[in-house]
């Protein structure tokens, strides 16, 4: 099929990269002329393990192409997928102007009949406004069919998602456009769900809120352990082995962060809210990760009484492993108080150090390896759990540090062992006495 993708960022470009390489002819079309010349390059502008190599295949087997005109990209296409971000408003909902703008740009640049696809994240009923908008600015008044295919791919394993996936999801009215689509997604063999546009557009949001929720959830249980003297660690093990609860999103920490729960939950509070319905549990949800996100500082502060003039390193910067994205990661807030209180901050990230140095405090300056941000730090933190970073022994804390004192955002490590080196560790919700997990 011909298959224009309008948008070459996280889920732009890997559509783009995943359906050429199941066989289709595909023009992502981006606004940003840097960009568009990088892709042209075969240099991917995000870290993606595995993205960049499959891209220069197709690059060079023709069946991949990048450009900034839209009219371009629509000449030929039989599906138009629209990829473009739906960021946070200051005000809390989804800002829409990006979807406004690619609905418009179809409507000029449109030649021919095609099936207009919305991957972005988008309020329920935003698709039929979509068509709307089309329709209104269309020059050639073409057939425009319309579907919801929201997008579950997760940063840092994008590419094994897409061809993975435990579901696609496709919401439409339109029998000869899902047709189409299922069509698409035959060689992917993943279960296709079919269902109405609103619907299709919830379960995007649902599923959201719903991960979110269980990891606010578990951090909330990892509080109460850290009061009882019982270890999170084993009671998410004793609760994911319920089927019904099941063991992923079960991970205490310092909270989500990232370009989509934070602003996903934010947007379906305000989806909820605009038809006059509170969304508690949601708003509960945001909340505690907002307190979990900076509760290794609190931790800091109760050990040593003030930061002022220490020296504090942060080990991983990006919201997660394997991605150099800082949208909304909790080294930001974690940086921000840092620097408020005082400390000197020295952080140290894989890939993200570029990234971070955009959005954390001036003062943060960045070493080039863990051991560097560690050498003469009075207290560690670890806030992503790259495998760089859980690599480190307990003895090169020690050998590296003023005084080992470790605060573990991921719970890297165990507590026992930390204690048998005469570490001073400080975890997320796990005992210090602890009897190994296992079933028996
Ligand atoms: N990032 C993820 O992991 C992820 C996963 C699932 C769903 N989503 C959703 O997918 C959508 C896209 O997210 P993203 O992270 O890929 O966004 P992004 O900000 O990384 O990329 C968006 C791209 O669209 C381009 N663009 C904007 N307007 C355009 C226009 N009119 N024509 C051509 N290009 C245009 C921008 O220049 C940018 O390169 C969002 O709604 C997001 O919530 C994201
Ligand atoms: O048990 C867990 C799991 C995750 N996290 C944190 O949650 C955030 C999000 O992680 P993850 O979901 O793996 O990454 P994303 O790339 O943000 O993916 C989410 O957001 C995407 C955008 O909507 C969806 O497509 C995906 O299905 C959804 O998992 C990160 O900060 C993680 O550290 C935890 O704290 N504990």
């Amino acid at each position: 099929m011909n298959i224009a993708v309008i948008g070459t960022g996280y889920v732009g470009l890997v559509t783009g990269v995943c359906l050429a390489e199941t066989g289709n002819r595909v023009t992502c079309i981006d606004v940003d002329e840097q960009k568009v010349l990088k892709l042209r390059d075969g240099i991917s502008p995000i870290y993606e393990p595995g993205l960049e190599s499959l891209m220069i295949e197709n690059l060079s087997r023709g069946r991949l192409h990048f450009t900034c005109a839209h009219e371009e990209g629509f000449r030929e296409a039989d599906l138009i997928f629209i990829c473009v971000g739906t960021p946070q408003r200051p005000d809390g909902p989804a800002d829409l102007s990006y979807i406004e703008q690619a609905a418009r740009d179809i409507g000029r640049h449109l030649v021919k009949p095609a099936v207009i696809v919305v991957k972005s994240t988008v309020p329920v009923g935003t698709n039929e406004h979509v068509k709307a908008v089309i329709a209104a600015n269309s020059r050639h008044s073409c057939q425009v069919r319309i579907v919801s295919n929201p997008e579950f791919l997760r940063e840092g394993s994008a590419v094994s998602d897409t061809f993975h996936g435990d579901r696609i999801v496709i919401g439409t009215e339109d029998d000869e456009a899902a047709e189409l689509m299922t069509e698409l997604y035959r060689p992917f063999g993943i279960p296709v769900y079919r269902t109405d546009l609103r619907s299709a557009e919830m379960i995007k949001y649902a599923s959201n809120a719903f991960l979110a929720a269980k990891i606010s959830f578990i951090n909330e249980i990892s509080n109460v352990c850290e009061k009882l003297g019982a270890d999170v660690e084993s009671v998410a093990y004793g609760m994911g082995l319920d089927q019904r609860i099941g063991p992923q999103f079960l991970k205490a920490g310092i909270g989500y962060g990232g370009s989509c729960f934070p602003k996903d939950t934010n947007a379906l509070v305000q989806i909820a809210g605009n038809v006059h319905y509170e969304f508690k549990l949601l708003k509960s949800v945001i909340e505690v990760n907002r307190d979990q996100q900076t509760k290794l500082v609190h931790k800091a502060l109760e050990r040593f009484g003030s930061l002022k003039g220490l020296r504090v390193a942060l080990l991983g910067l990006a919201f997660k492993p394997h991605t150099d994205d800082m949208r909304e990661a909790p080294s930001i807030a974690v940086a921000r108080l840092l620097t408020e209180l005082g400390a000197q901050v020295v952080g140290y990230d894989p890939v993200a150090a570029t990234q971070a140095a955009r959005v954390l405090p001036p003062e943060v300056v960045y070493a080039a390896d863990p051991q560097q941000a560690l050498s003469g730090s009075d207290l560690a933190m670890i806030l992503t759990e790259w495998p760089q970073i859980r690599a480190l022994e307990p003895a090169d804390f020690r050998r590296w540090m003023n005084e080992p004192v470790v605060f573990d955002g991921r719970n890297c490590y165990d507590p026992q062992q930390m204690k048998s080196m005469n570490m001073e560790y400080h975890s997320i919700g796990r005992a210090s006495v602890l009897t190994e997990l296992s079933v028996i």
